[in-house]
């Protein structure tokens, strides 16, 4: 009904001033309890589903060292939405896609044309993490990265798992817990190298990339 949209539009537009006033000043910006317990669980369970039937592969061409104990990275798979079994990460997406809406015009210079698809990513037990990078160093088009997280009850002194951003030009760190239903938007070019520090427990995230 209308005063149910109503609310949903209010809360999009305060977001999306928060997510405005934060990346232009910061470069980056967190946001917890985004969608909530049972939509963030729906979005949880569906992702856990596609890693327990194998549809991710290895994401990082990470140079299997002949060695016994395997180099672990990163399992990643791209989805639309529209996929079966997929449907929580799709209004997941329409709910990101929604709020940038709301931000047209007042990103930095950006004007944002279109998104990536979603890249499911998870990190399993004992994983290497991601070293330190930038997402998009060479202007493929990419301008904001927004990661979704999906680990309930997360401790990163015990589980690992930081997202540690390095911004350019600053001598303070952001160390980001990965933690459950928490929703993470940062200048995808150099300004913006990070890294993921080893995981000691399956580690869910969502990513999404906006280009402009
Ligand atoms: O999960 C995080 O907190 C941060 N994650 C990243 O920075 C990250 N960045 N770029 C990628 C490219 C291909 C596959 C996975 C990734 C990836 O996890
Ligand atoms: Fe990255």
């Amino acid at each position: 009904n209308s005063t149910y949209l109503s609310v949903v539009e209010a809360r999009n537009k305060v977001l999306s001033d928060y997510i405005i006033k934060c990346l232009n000043s910061y470069g980056l910006c967190v946001f917890d309890n985004f969608l909530g317990e049972s939509k963030g669980t729906d979005i949880l369970n569906e992702v856990q589903k596609l890693y327990n039937t194998g549809k991710l592969t290895s994401g990082q061409l990470v140079n299997t060292l002949s060695s016994k104990d395997e180099v672990r990275g990163d399992v990643i798979t791209w989805v639309d939405g529209s996929e079966k079994g997929c449907s929580n990460i799709h209004s997941l997406i329409s709910s990101i896609d929604a709020i940038l809406l709301n931000c047209q015009n007042c990103l930095g210079h950006y004007k944002i044309k279109g998104r990536s698809k979603a890249m499911v990513a998870v990190y399993p037990a004992n994983s290497t993490g991601f070293l330190r990078h930038v997402d998009n160093p060479s202007g493929d088009g990419r301008c904001v990265t927004c990661i979704y997280y999906l680990n309930k009850n997360w401790n990163s002194k015990t589980d690992g798992g930081l997202l540690r951003i390095f911004p350019e030009g600053n001598s303070r760190v952001a160390n980001v817990e990965p933690k459950f239903d928490r929703i993470l938007f940062f200048w995808s070019d150099r300004r913006n190298p990070h890294e993921v520090l080893p995981s000691f427990r399956e580690r869910y995230a969502v990513t999404v990339w906006y280009f402009d």
